[in-house]
């Protein structure tokens, strides 16, 4: 490449990408060439993904309903078809501008730069040429790959993915499909699946209705069960569920590839939903299904209506709730105190939705375990939502928020966050609202002048979402506050003395809770398997962590941390009576190191095997 301009390499680069398919015959002869569609005839020989993956036949989003019929594409591509024209507009959009859609006005609040787009794009090809590698790269350095896959910048990839998208990955269901998923998952190649997460896009991080681009955060998430607990990357399926949505400035737009209406609501859309899970679950009944990123109006009822019959769990709910609950035990041993100090918290939740009411749930039984009574327990709580303090005076409360209305005198409708925790003091203070710099100054102060040090966790996401930054809170309570956000964040500089900080994201439970239960083949996802992984974590943070105020693990020791709680799962599984593996009975029963070590001869690794040909009629 000696002797080019990096315009022209990057030119080049994006050309080889599309080598093959049609869209780069009509660029490179643009303006004499006129692609002619459907006027001949080419056979081909292979069908689903082979087609996709072949460049020669491969056309993308353009692949009209009956082709996508005769190829077993249903399925593998969004329910839009585009034409050759949009295709090649949006790739001209890159080649001549490199556009990233960033808003320059926005770069610096979402903590999303131009290079972590570029990292982003290039780790994306990466993955779609070599997976092994791929893999390889996340797990040896995912400290610093995690925000790249992952949060902050995967929200810029929904935000953005029907400008971004290249090649198909997962799934793609949509309210067109009723009748026929169930024959449609017979277009995905793997008679194996072991885990699939899926979202209906309603309510991607705290950035909204994505609709059919939610899709990124599935993906993003499977991502980390390959790297951080070892599923095999040929066994993990994100899907999305297509129902339409309310975005419409996204619905308007020529390029969105999803269905152009609003949501489906009611009854309809549990139909479509009881559907999907028939179908993947049919399929593939040994697979543990996440439900990612539903709005609010659906995140509890389905959760409610599978739970109990099926291999699922909702992360936003149970993962957020074991990783906020880790969070404060570990802040209580950065403070020199036993897990049964918790019993004494004081809480302020701010955010009522499914994160905030799994995390006041779960926290509110960690204070009944170490022993207050539920009245008690759960008047050491302050809800608030968009309104407010929440109070039995509301009349349309949902039954998961009821219980922790406030009844007291002192308490009145609607208060905002700054009264509530002037007058409350809490101890904790908890984020899940969705909203950025909620936490203000001078909410920031009044927890500062309340404790000597206050345990402040602003886990909305992405950064831009964070109710506050870690300098924000270190500059507002004099550098005592032990930090926590659900987004990254750096350490701070703060009279000559560097703070830590930690994150507070559910990626710390959701793989090695998921691999647990699909090892364990425990049927369900029970509340005590979700403790025992909350309890894995604080275990595992070294001392020196701790005197340096971390409250998590080292992200670093993601496998470790997978392999303990997939482990502690285990045994949960065992002592409910849901441990139906034989295999991994039989390692539990040779004690927790032949547990342990079971597990992680159990995952995945990253590395080229000898690859032996298997003509077609031989058998495995
Ligand atoms: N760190 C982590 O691991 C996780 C973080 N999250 C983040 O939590 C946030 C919320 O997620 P969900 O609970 O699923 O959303 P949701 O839509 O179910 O709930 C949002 C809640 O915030 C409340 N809210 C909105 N504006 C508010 C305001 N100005 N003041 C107080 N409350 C306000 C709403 O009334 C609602 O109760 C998102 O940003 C999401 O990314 C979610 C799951 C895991
Ligand atoms: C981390 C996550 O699941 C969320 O922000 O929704
Ligand atoms: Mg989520």
């Amino acid at each position: 490449m000696r002797g080019l301009a990096a315009s022209e390499v990057l030119r080049r680069s994006l050309l080889s990408q599309v080598w093959g398919a049609e869209s780069w015959v009509a660029v490179r002869c643009a303006g004499t060439y006129k692609p002619c569609e459907n006027d001949t005839v080419s056979i081909v020989r292979k069908r689903g993904l082979d087609v996709l993956h072949d460049p020669i036949y491969n056309k993308g989003t353009a692949f009209p309903y009956s082709e996508r019929e005769r190829l077993g594409l249903r399925g593998l591509l969004p329910v839009k078809s585009l034409s050759m024209r949009m295709q090649v507009e949006r790739w001209l959009d890159e080649f001549k501008y490199g556009r990233d859609y960033i808003d320059p006005a926005n770069v610096k609040d979402e903590g999303i730069t131009h290079e972590d787009c570029r990292r982003w794009k290039v780790l994306q090809e990466l993955q779609d040429r070599n997976e092994q590698m791929f893999y390889h790269i996340l797990l040896d350095s995912f400290e610093e790959m995690a925000p790249i896959i992952y949060t902050p910048t995967v929200g810029w990839a929904c935000l953005n993915y029907h400008k971004l998208f290249r090649r198909p990955r997962g799934m793609y269901f949509s309210k067109l499909d009723r009748g026929e998923m169930a024959a449609m998952t017979y277009n995905w190649p793997s008679h194996e699946v072991d885990a699939i997460v899926v979202t209906d896009g309603s309510r991607i991080l705290g950035l909204g209705d994505q609709g059919l681009n939610g899709l990124g955060i599935s993906i993003g998430k499977l991502d980390l069960y390959v790297a951080a607990a070892g599923f095999h990357p040929r066994k993990v399926l994100p899907c999305v569920v297509d129902v339409g949505t309310d975005n419409v400035p996204l619905r308007a737009d020529p390029l969105y590839m999803g269905i152009d209406s609003p949501r489906l609501k009611g009854d309809e859309y549990y139909d479509i939903m009881d559907e999907f899970v028939k179908a993947v679950m049919g399929r593939w009944p040994n697979a543990v299904l996440q439900f990612e990123d539903f709005s609010l109006q659906h995140a509890h009822p389905l959760l409610g209506r599978y739970r109990n019959h099926h291999l699922v769990f909702n992360d936003d709910i149970q993962g957020t709730a074991a990783t906020a609950c880790a969070g404060v035990y570990g802040a209580l041993a950065v403070q020199g105190k036993l897990p049964p100090a918790i019993a004494e918290q004081r809480f302020v939740i701010v955010g009522a939705g499914s994160a905030g009411m799994g995390v006041t749930t779960m926290l509110s039984l960690c204070l009944i375990k170490h022993g207050q009574r539920e009245q008690e327990a759960r008047s050491q709580f302050w809800v608030l939502d968009a309104k407010g303090l929440i109070t039995s005076e509301r009349t349309d409360l949902t039954a998961v928020v009821q219980p922790f209305a406030r009844q007291d005198e002192e308490s009145s409708e609607g208060e905002t966050l700054l009264e509530v925790v002037k007058r409350v003091k809490p101890t904790v203070l908890v984020g899940l609202s969705g909203v950025g710099k909620l936490f203000t100054q001078e909410v920031l102060k009044a927890m500062g002048e309340a404790q000597e040090q206050p345990i402040i966790m602003a886990m909305s996401n992405p950064i831009s979402r964070l109710e506050c930054t870690h300098a924000s809170a270190q500059a507002a309570t004099g550098g005592r506050a032990i930090y926590m956000a659900g987004s990254p964040q750096g350490a701070v500089e703060q009279n000559g003395k560097t703070i830590c900080c930690s994150q507070a994201n559910n990626m710390y439970i959701f793989p090695g809770l998921a691999l647990g239960a699909h090892l364990a083949k425990s049927g369900v996802v029970s509340d005590l398997m979700l403790t025992a992984a909350s309890e894995a974590l604080p275990k595992l943070i070294p001392e020196a962590d701790r005197k340096l105020g971390k409250v998590y693990p080292p992200l670093a020791n993601i496998r470790a941390i997978s392999r303990r709680v997939a482990a502690d799962v285990i045994k949960t599984a065992h002592s409910e009576g849901k441990l139906h593996s034989k295999s991994a009975l039989r390692e539990l029963l040779r004690g927790d190191d032949a547990l342990l070590d079971w597990v992680e001869s159990m995952m995945y690794k990253p590395q080229y095997d000898s690859l032996i040909h298997l003509p077609v009629g031989i058998m495995e």
